[in-house]
């Protein structure tokens, strides 16, 4: 299986600039990373507010520190006009990260597996380094949109070294906001980069605008791992249906000598 797994692995980066591997995580891994997200969001204590939006990207201090943190981000339509969740924390949560693969036991086992170890070097990963993480939840009818990006704008080495594993814990449908990604773009290369002022990333230079329709949809089953190229162009939806989307990312580059980590990334 997991020969097979790498093989297909390497098609990836000469194709489409993403592939899609069901059953790469048994039902067991799912069930572990979920309780161990819903045991952290109930020592998380809800005064610590801090919005994620891909709208207008905002560079708050707690989303700085997020880096090296497990910080919880709440999504934009969990307020009422008061201020006030409109629904128990659990279920207002935008994103956990971005450093639950260094800081917590139960998903660094995990992201460090011999499976994963597997399709990164059958990807050509010589000493593959992650740098964030993140736990999204696409809550049922407030979960926000991830607007179209590619990795490689926040994560940048030179040369390009960036890739995403993106897992689902939960079937991930078009109507719960499965990721969409755009076949082959990856060859443009990088179309976007944050602009950096006083020291601090910022957004504020527009970001290109892409034809949706051109975009397929990665519809799968709870425990498929979605392997993206760091120049694949992707993006989710809002998820405007009963039915949460789970999914747990890592984000790697490559470490070995001859390739450089810029020092301005966030
Ligand atoms: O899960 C999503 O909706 C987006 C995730 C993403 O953009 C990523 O993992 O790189
Ligand atoms: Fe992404």
């Amino acid at each position: 299986m997991r020969t097979q797994q790498a093989l297909q692995g390497r098609l990836i980066r000469q194709s489409n600039c993403f592939l899609v591997l069901e059953r790469f995580a048994s039902p067991e891994d799912c069930a572990r990373l979920k309780a161990r997200m819903e045991a952290l969001l109930a020592g998380f204590d809800p005064k610590t507010i801090s919005v994620f939006t891909t709208k207008n990207q905002k560079t708050d201090d707690y989303f700085l520190q997020s880096a090296s943190n497990i910080s919880f981000f709440f999504e934009e339509k969990a307020f009422d006009e008061n201020g006030e969740l409109r629904q128990p924390k659990e279920l207002s949560i935008n994103k956990v990260g971005h450093a639950l693969h260094d800081l917590d036991p139960v998903f660094r086992e995990f992201s460090r597996s011999p499976a994963v170890d597997d399709v990164l070097r059958s990807l050509g990963y010589k000493r593959p380094l992650p740098v964030q993480s993140m736990y999204i939840f696409k809550q049922p009818s407030i979960g926000g949109e991830v607007r179209p990006h590619q990795d490689s704008s926040f994560i940048q080495t030179d040369p390009l070294t960036c890739v995403g594993l993106w897992w689902a814990l939960e079937d991930a449908t078009r109507e719960n906001g499965c990721l969409w990604a755009l076949p082959g773009i990856h060859k443009e290369g990088l179309k976007w980069r944050p602009s950096y002022a006083d020291g601090r990333v910022s957004f504020a230079t527009p970001q290109p605008t892409y034809d949706l329709s051109s975009f397929v949809p990665l519809e799968c089953p709870a425990g498929t791992l979605v392997l993206l190229h760091g120049e694949n162009v992707h993006y989710s939806a809002e998820n405007t249906s009963p039915v949460s989307r789970h999914s747990y990312s890592m984000h790697l580059v490559e470490s070995a000598s001859g390739v450089r980590w810029l020092p301005d990334n966030w």
